[in-house]
């Protein structure tokens, strides 16, 4: 269990109470400098609020220390490192001490084809799912034993569509072993599809945290990103199926 309770960080993040689950999926959604990557950095202990606390199962963040967390929690970074030319198969080997890619891993992310080409020679796509791998591989042990929280902001930022719905099919089974998922992105879509829980962020704030139908109204929606949306609804599974812009 994660809770948060009145975090402010200064020109970031005004007043957010929350908490997740074992086994939740929750998607993080809202505008450009809403606060997305501001509030997953919070809740990994990378940043410390000015007021308020996180903990996870019971205890406060700033009570675990930085090698304790980083068995239990990973937090996937937007940015894209590869100053070095390490090889895949060396960065990997950096992060975690296992010789194999665990192969729920490869399934979802295919990588061990470019194992052994520099990290700096692979595109944008390829070096995000490595970069994913990595970051899943780094406590993979507790993802096994289902005791993780996973952090990820914007994972599906250039992955093809199969990729990103391979990913998205990935998280979701990570969590039926109990881990917690955070995931911020801006596929209204995928949300619609894998989210177990929205949180809708505006402003620093957030603005809205329920089920994913009950958040993704489009009048909600239209107020938060200023813009006309339609939702078309699938009648015969009772569903949403897609979120478009309205012109
Ligand atoms: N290092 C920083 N120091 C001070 N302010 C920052 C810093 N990083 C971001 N901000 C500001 O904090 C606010 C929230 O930014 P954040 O990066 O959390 O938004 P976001 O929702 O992740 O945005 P995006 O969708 O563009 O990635 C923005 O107003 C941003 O300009």
């Amino acid at each position: 269990m994660l809770a948060a309770k009145h975090i402010q960080l200064h020109g970031r993040l005004q007043n957010i109470s929350l908490n997740l689950a074992a086994g939740e999926v929750v998607h993080i959604l809202g505008p450009n400098g809403a606060g997305k990557s501001s509030l997953l950095s919070v809740l990994a202990g990378l940043l410390t609020p000015n007021s308020g606390d996180v903990q996870l199962k019971g205890k406060k963040l700033q009570d675990y220390s930085l090698v304790e967390l980083a068995h239990c929690r990973t937090l996937m970074e937007q940015q894209l490192h590869s100053a070095f030319a390490l090889s895949v198969q060396e960065s990997l080997s950096f992060y975690s001490q296992r010789p194999k890619i665990p192969p729920e891993l490869e399934h979802a992310l295919e990588i061990t084809d470019f194992l052994s080409r520099p990290l700096n020679h692979l595109s944008g796509g390829e070096r995000r799912r490595v970069q994913l791998c990595r970051s899943l591989m780094q406590i993979w042990t507790a993802i096994e034993q289902g005791n993780a929280l996973i952090l990820l902001d914007e994972p599906v930022q250039g992955l093809d569509f199969a990729h990103q719905h391979k990913l998205c099919q990935l998280i979701n089974l990570l969590a039926t072993h109990g881990n917690m998922v955070v995931v911020s992105h801006h596929q209204l879509n995928l949300a619609q599809m894998y989210a177990h829980r929205v949180w809708l962020m505006s402003s620093q704030q957030l603005v809205a945290d329920g089920l994913t139908a009950d958040v993704l109204q489009q009048e909600t929606l239209e107020r938060v990103f200023q813009c006309r949306v339609r939702i078309a609804f699938d009648s015969e599974q009772n569903k949403l199926i897609q979120t478009y812009l309205d012109y």
